[in-house]
């Protein structure tokens, strides 16, 4: 019987130990960022111990930190915490820190596959649940939490046990304006919240093999949306042509043997998949949430569904308590929402090529009234990038609010970016349970075409319907 992608990254680091019944893995990356972290580096000096390895670990700051004035210090008594802790926690541990106004510094999640740090066949852990991004080039990321932190920093190594695999096949081709988020939404509603629970995911089939690794990067982002531990896509040309223009690739006939090696990591012919699950990509069109978990999805062509639709009634009752607080009526067509805001950002969208697309809808066209739209960088480098292609210039034309520092901003709220209470936003991040953008606000979660196209109309909408 044939390997798994996953089980050969698996297998390929396990270091020998005892018999625990779990294994113990060599982590090749370790991230950090400013939350979830302080309490692993008390641990550490409680019990006397370094880091192991520092040159395989990397801090940046990205939670808490703002968004404007990013050459000042930071104003936020909490957030100003955060990062002082950080920057001490890094130092004294000899941990290379992006600080905010770094050209480097990022969403934790962005500056990994940036940097070139990210690469096929690694086993990469970080602080944080969409670490699973970086599952597209074929890596085997995951987020742990703080004990397990506190291991890798001492040991270099995580003792677990190998999860399920999963294969969720997408055949065909994913039509024009149809995106990467749009087929994870459509997924998720599928299988739920729950349905990867337990399992690595592998994406296969036409319709990922055609995905560009900033599509893959969304759609591995949002597997833990479905309960997956992580997310993997087998590297292909396009994953090597995104590696080739990274820093610090190998050269020359170096670079030739590490390709031949990454695109031999691949799930065998003959290998068994635990569970499986096979979509038509043809079939999908723009997703939005509607509720307040991503599984609470449907198209963008559809209606806001009735609670008694649904089979279970424990679902019937999480449909009722979600359109309560999102004050939406059952049979509502969608595209009839209107909207306050639209965040466009987060390490699920706020990526050059998600921004590319929310500037070719919004060129020549204006944010309607009364709606505020933010557009926030996943990292210095892509607001750069944005400035060089004109992409700002347009998000200023259009009357959009285009931060100058890079970070999570409005996707968690944990900086002063947030929506107020009963605010309701088209929102390209990845999360939309109640509060999760402010105390009260209200979430769609959305592709960022259809953000933009929300934002000229004031209502849920494609670029099509402009
Ligand atoms: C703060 C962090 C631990 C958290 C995560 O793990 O995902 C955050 O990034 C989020 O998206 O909710
Ligand atoms: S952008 Fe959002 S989802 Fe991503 S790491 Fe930050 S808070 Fe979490």
């Amino acid at each position: 019987m044939g390997s798994t992608l996953a089980e050969k990254v698996w297998n390929a680091h396990v270091v020998p130990s005892g018999d625990s019944g779990e294994d113990l893995l060599y982590i090749d990356l370790h991230l950090l960022h400013e939350v979830n972290t302080p309490q692993a580096f008390d641990g550490l000096r409680a019990s006397g111990r370094r880091v192991r390895r520092p040159d395989l670990t990397l801090g940046t700051e990205d939670h808490n930190i703002p968004t404007i004035a990013v050459d000042k210090p930071i104003k936020d008594p909490v957030a100003r915490r955060q990062s002082e802790l950080m920057r001490k926690n890094c130092a004294d541990f000899d941990i290379p820190l992006l600080r905010i106004g770094d050209p480097k510094q990022g969403i934790v999640h962005v500056i990994g596959p940036e940097l070139g740090l990210t690469r096929p066949g690694m086993t990469i852990v970080c602080c944080d649940s969409h670490t699973t991004t970086q599952g597209a080039f074929g890596a085997l990321a995951f987020g742990i939490g703080t004990s397990q932190v506190e291991h890798v920093l001492a040991t270099q190594t995580l003792a677990m046990k190998r999860p399920r695999d999963m294969a969720v096949t997408v055949n065909g081709t994913l039509r024009p304006g149809v995106t990467a988020k749009d087929l994870v939404l459509a997924l998720i509603a599928e299988i739920g919240t729950a349905g990867g629970q337990g399992h690595i995911v592998e994406y296969r089939g036409t319709a990922i093999d055609a995905l560009s690794m900033e599509g893959r990067m969304t759609l591995c982002n949002m597997t833990v949306e479905a309960g997956s531990r992580a997310g993997m896509i087998a590297p292909d040309a396009t994953t090597l042509e995104y590696l080739a223009t990274r820093p610090g690739m190998p050269q020359g006939a170096a670079w030739d043997a590490e390709a031949e090696h990454w695109k031999g990591l691949r799930s065998d012919p003959d290998a068994v998949f635990d569970k499986g699950i096979v979509l038509d990509g043809d079939a999908v069109s723009p997703f939005v949430s509607w509720g307040t978990n991503p599984a609470q999805s449907v198209p963008l062509n559809g209606l806001v569904p009735a609670p008694d639709a649904f089979a279970t009634e424990s679902e019937r009752a999480a449909a009722r308590h979600a359109l309560e607080y999102m004050a939406l009526t059952p049979g509502m067509a969608m595209r009839d929402v209107p909207v306050d805001s639209v965040f466009v950002g987060s390490c699920t969208n706020g990526r050059i090529e998600d921004l590319r697309a929310v500037a070719q809808t919004l060129d020549g066209r204006k944010v309607a009234d009364g709606v505020r739209m933010m557009i926030v960088p996943g990292s210095a480098s892509v607001r750069r990038q944005a400035v060089a292609e004109g992409l700002a210039d347009v998000f200023d034309r259009a009357g959009a609010d285009f931060r100058a520092g890079a970070g999570c901003s409005m996707c968690a709220a944990l900086n002063e970016d947030r929506l107020r209470p009963g605010e309701r936003a088209a929102s390209t991040n990845n999360r939309n349970f109640e509060g999760r953008q402010g105390r009260g606000s209200r979430t769609h979660i959305v592709s960022p075409a259809v953000a933009a196209a929300t934002a000229v109309s004031g209502r849920l909408a494609a670029p099509d319907d402009l």
